[in-house]
């Protein structure tokens, strides 16, 4: 999405222990029309699988997420971070790590809302090591429902999180992919694939 690549080149900014500051695009401040586009886009690759459902983790896979649901007209559910006492056992859980905060974090997903007739597509907003994702198909698996396919926004190549995943045997897709980063030479980022 070449629209993303270019806001990621006017706004990225390179942090310390590897990160990527797109905080003005996709992790605080959210902007009605590259988040739409992102939708849009999303819905073109996963359309053809025929998905019921669009999967994501709070919180910052909520955006992208509900912009490809709304796009493929299907319901949009995420992974809850806290057992709200609203949520119906049983649940599904599984554990990731935060990768911006730190430390592990269980994930809760009601039997309500995931279950053996769904047909599901991932979304998030990084592929990073794809530690995230490998967690919530874990989820995925335990609930009987049938992963289709792995959508992010922006892919961190050199974090080698695609290969990660790779025994899914799904389609993974990015909307854009940075090769690599340094503070002193700049971010290198490409339309994703
Ligand atoms: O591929 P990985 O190495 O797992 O990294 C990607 C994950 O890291 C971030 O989550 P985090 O909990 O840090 O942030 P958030 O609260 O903004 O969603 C991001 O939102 C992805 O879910
Ligand atoms: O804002 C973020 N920047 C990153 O580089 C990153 N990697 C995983 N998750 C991330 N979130």
């Amino acid at each position: 999405m070449q629209s993303l690549v270019d806001a990621i080149r006017e706004q990225g900014v390179i942090l310390p222990g590897g990160f990527l500051k797109v905080d003005g695009l996709v992790n605080h401040q959210l902007l009605p029309g590259l988040t739409r586009e992102m939708g849009v886009r999303f819905a073109e690759l996963f359309a053809p699988l025929k998905p019921n459902k669009v999967l994501t983790i709070e919180v910052s896979g909520i955006a992208p997420a509900i912009s490809a649901a709304m796009e493929l007209n299907v319901p949009m559910v995420y992974a809850r971070k806290k057992k709200p006492l609203t949520m119906k056992e049983p649940a599904f859980t599984a554990s990731s790590v935060s990768r911006t905060k730190g430390g592990n974090v269980d994930l809760f997903i009601s039997s309500e809302f995931l279950g053996p007739s769904d047909r599901v597509v991932i979304i998030d907003d990084f592929l990073a090591s794809g530690g995230t994702l490998r967690a919530l198909t874990g989820m995925i698996e335990l609930s009987g429902a049938t992963l289709l396919g792995l959508g992010c926004v922006v892919e961190k190549q050199f974090e080698l999180g695609r290969e990660f995943l790779a025994d899914l045997g799904v389609p993974i897709h990015t909307l854009a992919n940075i090769i690599r980063m340094s503070e002193h030479d700049g971010i290198e980022v490409e339309v994703g694939r």
